[in-house]
């Protein structure tokens, strides 16, 4: 019982139909309250769907959605309001009220019937729109203001509502960076200090990575995943989702997790089959690495460390590789099967990339394929090469007198390979 008390939403076993098609499949989950989550997923996935059964605007043709205990079908319109204000995908208001008046509409459920607004309502009215920055806009049309200032007034109205919940549908999508940084940071502060619940569908994962504490995930009406925002936002779960392949680290600034989706789509008419060899690591091939495979190279990989950027890119596109443990030096077997994947290649690429004692025996893959008359291209070291005290250096000056062909960056280095092929 005490483990039900705490959830602010429980849905069980949702499901919703339009005519014949399933639009959302069985959905299990719960809402803990103060949290602050997101739905995600594709275009279609049902996210509006879902959030508008949260709100009972839909009612589920399977399954229960119970807030604080109550099934939602047992709230009278203004008991719900009282719990529960909505922020909708569509803002656009078909009456001409000025936007203090439509702010004011938050307060319905407050004001007794046939009375009118307190002191203490229009209180409210004014603290929900300073913190929205729509105060200057109270005498103005609500049709006559931008859909990123109505859209402000619309949260507004949902703040002035004071329930404690609110959900929100894209609530920054006509807004600006500017104001959708404003707009979340404000529900995450109303989220904290007044232990306000927000549930909002977004559909940048970066933003919703940034703001909430836990994600649904969505995929075709069925829930891929929930849980904890780190522990959702998985390469797999996105993949499932989004059917892309991305990379995830961190913001290096705000230090969430950042998304950065990679195409795979393949140009038809393209390289056939031509076959290089990347000898790279440190994340100095990254770039390359997906230029190369989006271009229709077969694109092989090493030696590199297991974990690294350049490891992690190949990974996600299931290149061989070569691969060594972390910072360990490179074995016998790996450079064997190194100079077996360079043997079968056409070109040798190496980028600019440091060569330590760790990492040195790369240098003789590029060697013996000179030797063997290929051509073999090395990036103009930009930072410094040699952390062998000169013995990498020594090796660069002989691979210099076979034959190596120095370029300057990835553009210059597809520019080649587009004019060689
Ligand atoms: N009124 C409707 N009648 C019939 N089908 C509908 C209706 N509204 C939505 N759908 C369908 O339901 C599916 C889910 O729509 P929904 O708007 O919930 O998805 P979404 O994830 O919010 O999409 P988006 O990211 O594009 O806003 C879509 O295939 C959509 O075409």
């Amino acid at each position: 019982m005490e483990d039900v008390m705490q959830k602010s939403i429980k849905a069980s076993n949702i499901t919703f139909k339009y005519d014949e098609a399933t639009i959302i499949n069985n959905i299990t989950f719960q809402i803990e309250k103060n949290s602050f989550i997101t739905i995600i997923g594709p275009n279609g996935s049902g996210k509006s769907t879902l959030l508008k059964l949260l709100a009972s605007n839909l009612k589920p043709q399977g399954g229960t959605i119970v807030l604080n205990d109550i099934s939602l079908t047992q709230y009278s319109t203004k008991g719900l309001a009282m719990e529960m204000a909505v922020v909708p995908q569509d803002t656009a208001i078909s009456y001409d009220f000025n936007v203090m008046d439509i702010v004011l509409m938050g307060r319905n459920p407050h004001i007794k019937r046939f009375s009118k607004e307190t002191h203490h309502d229009l209180e409210k009215v004014k603290d929900a729109m300073v913190a929205t920055n729509t105060w200057h806009l109270r005498d103005r049309s609500i049709n006559e203001i931008s859909g990123g200032e109505r859209q402000r007034a619309i949260i507004a109205k949902a703040i002035a509502q004071e329930s404690k919940v609110i959900l929100l549908d894209e609530p920054t999508s006509s807004l600006d960076i500017h104001h959708q940084l404003e707009v979340l940071e404000l529900l995450k502060s109303i989220n904290k200090k007044q232990g306000v619940t927000i549930i909002a569908v977004l559909h940048d994962i970066n933003l919703a990575a940034r703001y909430s504490e836990e994600i649904i995930l969505l995929h075709k009406g069925c829930l891929v995943t929930m849980g904890k925002t780190e522990e959702v936002l998985t390469v797999e779960a996105l993949k499932k989702a989004y059917a892309m392949e991305m990379i995830i680290d961190r913001n290096p600034y705000t230090g969430s997790i950042q998304i950065n989706p990679i195409s795979l789509i393949k140009k038809s008419n393209q390289p056939q089959n031509k076959r290089i060899h990347l000898v790279c690591g440190g994340g100095t091939g990254k770039g390359l690495i997906q230029s190369l495979v989006e271009g229709g190279y077969v694109v092989t990989i090493g030696v590199v460390n297991r974990g690294d950027g350049d490891w992690e890119m190949a990974s996600i596109y299931k290149l061989q590789m070569a691969e060594e443990l972390p910072f360990s030096e490179i074995g016998e077997g790996t450079i064997e099967k190194a100079h077996r994947l360079a043997d079968a290649a056409d070109i040798i690429i190496m980028t600019d990339l440091p060569i330590g004692w760790g990492n040195l025996k790369n240098l003789d893959i590029l060697y013996k394929q000179l030797k063997k008359g290929k051509k073999v291209y090395a990036f103009n070291n930009k930072n410094k090469f040699d952390y062998t005290g000169g013995k990498a250096l020594k090796k660069l000056q002989l691979l210099k007198e076979s034959g190596l062909i120095f370029i300057e960056d990835k553009e210059h280095m597809l520019h080649v390979l587009e004019a060689s092929v």
